[in-house]
């Protein structure tokens, strides 16, 4: 699998350890230099007479970036170091000096082509103390790219929360492994495009993982030559209402673009009508199922009886928007619970701005709680296991923010299940060919929840075809 894998910064640390015991001192700066001088170079589109200036802090994060300093000087960079710290790495601060930089200050800033952001790394505390702060709001005023060395300084590493004033970049180059803020928001939003620059770390399963096309192709249930509709699997429906007969055309809509072979609703007949007049393949009332999908627009319909039947097990299910009322305790059938922020704040009975601040903390939180896997909804969805993975979607797009979208989620998710993922890979590949889905819908403008659901199998082909 080619996922990007996030580790914590424990596992940074002892896989640099390693590493450090058996390498020439310096050697593991050097690489990480060399990845970002050229990242910057890359990104400002020449080297000879750019103006760089450079932030630093205390730490070997203003080493990396004194050295890249270095390595542009030598291309005929015009490179200065604003010290924030009186114990800025000194071999880093000799070689510059060499190397024709100088030390500067605020007013070089303005001018400059390229801020880069050496204040910290991953042992940074979140904040920024008032100086740094001051530079780094003086650059975005100018409009001068920032690029972050490893973390956009002030940020959570671990957690990607950003509880104080922090950088924001456009390019953050990182080293070794992603860490969790580059995948998980706020903080993701905050490092711009991310660039991985290998140094040779051994590292242990990652803490985060993000799914890639070649990671969803390895899972995604292709039919073959022995298939039939039954075998390819059954997804049972138990969504909208009079109240909103639409989240059950939409829901099915989503269904029929994954890989089931068929779907049973289960609901009024005037819903089924509405849903018949869309999808005649759709087939009305109970009956045998690999899966159900349950939630979305139940609205005040919503039978919280019929839904703990459900939840029961033994199918696994899905669960959406009001069915996530009906539950109160641990989940006894493979369950994916996909709640937005608002949702899972109900179920966890906190403050919303606390599941919007600290996701992914929350998701594992009711992971664990309800023994299911959580999909949290957002701009990064994350998506978190009751034995502790994480794996997170980074690719959607904002279009997606339109009503209806989700429910085209839980019918896709619900048909992957039915299909015989696990609610922890049915999560991940529903998320990412949903974000795919609304790319090639979207195209820049906005979007329908329909046209997102139509858009879901050309999503899907672009996604299996290498
Ligand atoms: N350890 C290694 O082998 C490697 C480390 N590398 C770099 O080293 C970095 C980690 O270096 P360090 O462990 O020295 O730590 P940092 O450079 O992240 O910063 C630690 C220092 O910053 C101070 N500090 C913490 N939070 C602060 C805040 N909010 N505002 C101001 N100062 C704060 C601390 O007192 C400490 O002195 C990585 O992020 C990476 O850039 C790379 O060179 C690759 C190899
Ligand atoms: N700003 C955003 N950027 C990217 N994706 C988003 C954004 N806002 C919402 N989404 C995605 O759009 C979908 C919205 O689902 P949901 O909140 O359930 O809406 P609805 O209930 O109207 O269907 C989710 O998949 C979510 O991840
Ligand atoms: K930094």
């Amino acid at each position: 699998m080619r996922m990007r894998r996030a580790h914590s910064v424990e596992q940074v640390r002892a896989a640099e350890a390693t590493l450090l015991a058996q390498l020439p001192g310096g050697t593991l700066m050097q690489r990480a230099a060399y990845g970002l001088s050229v990242a910057i170079g890359n990104l400002i589109g020449f080297v000879y007479g750019a103006r760089v200036v450079l932030l630093v802090g205390s730490g070997d994060n203003g080493g990396d970036a004194l050295y890249a300093g270095v390595l542009l000087a030598r291309r005929g960079a015009s490179v200065t170091a604003v010290l924030l710290s009186d114990r800025a790495h000194a071999e880093g601060l000799a070689a510059l000096r060499r190397a024709g930089g100088r030390i500067g200050a605020a007013e070089d800033i303005p001018g400059a082509d390229v801020v880069v952001d050496g204040i910290v790394g991953i042992g940074g505390r979140p904040g920024l103390k008032p100086e740094a702060l001051a530079l780094v709001q003086l650059a975005a005023r100018h409009g001068v790219p920032m690029v972050a060395v490893d973390v956009p300084s002030g940020v959570d590493v671990d957690t990607g929360e950003t509880p104080e004033p922090h950088v924001r970049a456009d390019l953050t180059v990182t080293f070794g492994t992603h860490k969790v803020c580059h995948l998980v928001d706020p903080a993701a939003a905050a490092c711009g495009t991310v660039h991985l620059v290998d140094i040779g770390l051994d590292l242990p399963p990652a803490t985060a993982e993000a799914f890639q096309a070649e990671d969803v192709r390895s899972l995604y249930p292709v039919p073959d030559g022995e298939s039939d509709k039954y075998s390819r699997g059954v997804l049972g429906l138990m969504a909208g209402s009079a109240q909103y007969p639409g989240a059950a055309v939409i829901a099915t809509s989503g269904a029929l673009g994954g890989p089931v072979g068929m779907i049973r609703y289960v609901g009024p007949d005037s819903v089924a009508a509405e849903i018949r007049a869309v999808h005649p393949e759709m087939v009305h009332g109970e009956g045998r199922v690999q899966a159900w999908a349950v939630g979305s627009g139940l609205g005040q319909a919503l039978d919280k009886q019929a839904v703990a039947r459900l939840l029961a097990g033994p199918e696994p299910v899905v669960v959406d928007a009001d069915g996530l009322t009906a539950i109160d305790g641990p989940v006894a059938a493979p369950a994916l619970l996909t709640p937005h922020a608002g949702e899972l704040a109900r179920l966890l009975d906190v403050p919303r701005a606390e599941v919007e601040a600290r996701g992914l903390e929350h998701a594992r939180m009711a992971a664990e709680r309800f023994q299911a896997t959580v999909l949290l909804k957002g701009s990064t969805t994350v998506i978190a296991a009751p034995d502790g993975r994480v794996r997170v979607n980074t690719n959607a797009s904002a279009w997606l923010a339109t009503a209806g979208s989700g429910d085209v989620l839980a019918g896709l998710c619900g048909s992957l299940l039915a299909s015989g993922l696990s609610p922890f890979d049915a999560g991940a590949v529903g998320a990412y060919l949903h974000a795919a889905a609304a790319h090639l819908a979207a195209d820049g403008a906005p979007l329908t929840a329909m046209t997102l659901a139509t858009h879901l199998p050309a999503a899907t082909r672009h996604t299996l075809t290498p």
